[in-house]
């Protein structure tokens, strides 16, 4: 998580990162056990290619060369590990872990009870992450008391939610008489459920407050059936006729602003057109559709006329991707700079664009280091979308680099076509501030995992579309490099989709098979890889390979594995233990076998307070062979997101789809929901985490 979140979060809780830190401690006997090895006897053979790329040995990496416990020590550790109690009991991996997930969790694990949490201090910080200090709330106003106000419920409630304290348990437990009054949310008729815990009884008891609803409907393609936890007057029902007054006032807006189109080939030639003129197009006026439909304009764009490049037929979304790839990469700097320059140059030319265009419906989705999403409605239909206001500039920063980070932003999500992937259809300014329309989605996944209300299958269908949307991505030579629960954003019919790709980078170009590796530390720290502290430059598809295998575990158990990936971090130098190794540089560089047969990662069925099934012991039993691979602490050995498609059990998963969003005039693509489980619908006020924050 940024470091401007772990400011935010203490200036909110009146905390100094050392007391969140204490907060959030973990079991310190652990550790204090664990037999540290001589970390000057470190002999490791490096292969030449690793080598390159290894930092020379005086720099940070040493300090994480600090010795991992070994193998042997594992029973003696547990049987001294006061207050956990699971390391004494070695146990038999099986699928009873559903029934265990909170009553045998050990304490050792970092619960998940915001998004936000602490930092490590790292050399570099990216722009993007750094907020104004002027910004920061100066009142330390508790966070879970101010959600509760808000919500005009007691105080304490908030605080059942997000902080998991022990007294919190109790009036959990009060609440249960409640929650079994009402007895109306049980999902234990649905299959393998995660089992309820304080918090769904909490939530249960709020969810009962509001009108709850069960429907199904049938499709063309099966049955879709959806439990619906809302307030009356929900935001489904805003999606009504569009009043004629509206729409004719809204048709006659004249306005600047740059639309996506998406099916327009253009030669590469014209793509890095930097005339005026060209760059005026994109701030040309436009009529808005005459019907009603959702769709947008097919004129040309900043994306046609820069991103997407075009030597490429664009009849597959691969295809179009590609070739904006293809573009990005020759890109010649100064081409894309004298754009940007010039767009950026008529920003000042604003219009009453968002505000007679868009209505604000006053619902803060989400707040991020990028800006504030808000959710709209487009006056000419009624729809509604999410509108990603982008801060504004720091005084630190060039114009020219703020402007060009949102532009890129923008031609790279505005280009990807993929029922995976959030469709951003409109970059629009007005009074200087810039805004990005986006296709609005009912939940982010953090708040769905946090609602505790997901079973099992659902959880493994968006596991696989995450790894489906990954894939689409990693085939046209982009990482994101950011993935997160948050950053995925979930549909009321169970799709998953991809946001914010303000950290992608192009690790290939289309016909070359060089790897461009990337650099810097990029992302949120549970989700980071460990390579990306230790090498100076990596693979940025193996990051997001990591970054897929942690939010399995947070989707599974709802709890972080560890704050950081370093060996300084109790929970990841358990997880870097007893796999043969004297050292971290020895694991984080260990070469690929190239024989899965022969993969050994030191996994032990029955040893669980270390190594890989420090892990693996909290997950379900089939999903350990893949986990363990995604899970590689060594980049090299790590497998790839097309390897993970060809897991057994990952092909097993049934899948809910969306079919026919590739075409982008389809607008409205059809749901193929799959019948062993049913996606979750959540309340409206818990649906998007952000919001909640700001809402405090
Ligand atoms: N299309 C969308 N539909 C619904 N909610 C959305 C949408 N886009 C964003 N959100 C909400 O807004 C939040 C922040 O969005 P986003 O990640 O784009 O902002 P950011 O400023 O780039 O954040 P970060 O600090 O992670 O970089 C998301 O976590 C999500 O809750």
């Amino acid at each position: 998580m940024s470091f401007s979140k772990l400011l935010r979060y203490n200036q909110r809780n009146n905390m100094t990162t050392a007391s969140l830190t204490t907060e959030h401690a973990f079991s310190e006997n652990w550790t204090t056990s664990a037999i540290l090895s001589d970390p000057t006897s470190i002999d490791v053979n490096i292969p030449a290619e690793i080598s390159r790329v290894l930092p020379p040995s005086n720099e940070s990496h040493d300090s994480v060369l600090s010795s991992l416990p070994t193998r042997g020590m594992s029973k003696m550790n547990s049987t001294e590990s006061s207050g956990d109690d699971e390391g004494t009991h070695l146990q038999k991996l099986t699928t009873s872990w559903l029934e265990k997930i909170d009553t045998e969790m050990p304490e050792n694990i970092s619960k998940i009870d915001s998004n936000i949490i602490s930092s490590p201090i790292v050399n570099q910080v990216e722009a993007r992450f750094i907020v104004h200090t002027g910004k920061l709330r100066k009142n330390s106003t508790d966070f879970a008391s101010s959600f509760s106000n808000s919500l005009g419920f007691s105080k304490s409630y908030g605080k059942y939610i997000f902080f998991g304290s022990k007294k919190s348990e109790n009036a959990a437990k009060k609440n249960h008489s409640i929650d079994s009054n009402h007895g109306s949310h049980s999902l234990t008729d649905h299959g393998r459920n995660l089992p309820q815990t304080s918090e769904t009884i909490i939530c249960d008891a709020f969810a009962s407050t509001s009108a709850e609803r069960e429907y199904g409907a049938h499709g063309p393609d099966g049955m879709f059936t959806t439990r619906i936890y809302s307030l009356e007057g929900s935001f489904s029902s805003l999606s009504t006729n569009c009043p004629e007054d509206t729409y004719s006032e809204a048709i006659h807006i004249n306005t600047k602003h740059i639309e996506n189109t998406g099916s327009t080939t253009h030669s590469r030639k014209s793509s890095y057109t930097t005339s005026l003129s060209n760059i005026k197009r994109l701030f040309k006026r436009t009529s808005l559709n005459s019907h009603c439909s959702g769709s947008y304009d097919h004129t040309n764009t900043i994306a046609d006329d820069y991103a997407i490049a075009s030597s490429v037929n664009e009849t597959t979304s691969s295809c179009i991707s590609s070739g904006s790839l293809s573009a990005m990469s020759e890109n010649e700097d100064n081409d894309r700079d004298q754009i940007v320059q010039t767009l950026y140059n008529n920003i000042d030319a604003s219009t009453d664009l968002v505000s007679k265009k868009y209505k604000d419906l006053n619902v803060i989705l989400g707040e991020g280091s990028g800006g504030k999403v808000k959710l709209v409605q487009r006056v000419v239909d009624n729809k509604v979308f999410a509108l990603k206001e982008y801060r504004s500039k720091n005084k630190k920063e060039s114009e020219r680099k703020y402007i060009k980070k949102i532009i890129s932003e923008f031609c790279i999500a505005s280009t990807l076509k993929n029922p995976n992937i959030c469709e951003t259809s409109k970059i629009l300014y007005e009074n200087g501030k810039i805004f990005q329309i986006l296709e609005y989605c009912e939940y982010d996944l953090f708040a769905l995992v946090m609602s505790e209300k997901m079973q099992y299958d659902e959880i493994c269908c968006l596991f696989k579309q995450l790894i489906s949307g990954v894939k689409y991505l990693h085939d046209i030579g982009l990482s994101h490099r950011d993935l997160k629960l948050d950053n995925c954003v979930v549909t009321q019919r169970g799709i998953l989709k991809l946001i914010d790709f303000g950290a992608s980078s192009v690790f290939h170009y289309p016909l070359s098979s060089q790897l461009i590796e990337a650099h810097g530390i990029v992302g949120s720290d549970p989700y980071l890889s460990p390579e990306v502290f230790y090498f100076e430059k990596y693979d940025p598809r193996a990051l997001d390979v990591w970054a897929i295998g942690i939010m399995f575990f947070c989707m599974i158990t709802r709890r972080f594995p560890w704050k950081y990936p370093k060996v300084k971090d109790l929970q990841f130098r358990a997880f870097c233990s007893g796999r043969g190794a004297t050292s971290f540089k020895d694991l984080v560089t260990r070469p690929a076998t190239g024989d899965n047969n022969q993969y050994n990662d030191g996994y032990e069925e029955d040893v669980i307070d270390m190594g890989p099934n420090f892990l693996l012991h909290r997950l379900p039993e089939e999903s350990h062979n893949i986990m363990r691979q995604i899970l590689d602490i060594s980049p090299f050995r790590r497998i790839t997101v097309n390897g993970i498609l060809q897991d057994d059990w990952i092909k097993e998963i049934e899948m809910c789809q969306e079919v026919g969003a590739e075409v982008p005039t389809d607008a409205s693509p059809r749901i193929i929901n799959k019948e062993n489980h049913i996606h979750t619908n959540i309340d409206q006020r818990y649906a998007h985490i952000g919001g909640m924050h700001e809402r405090t």
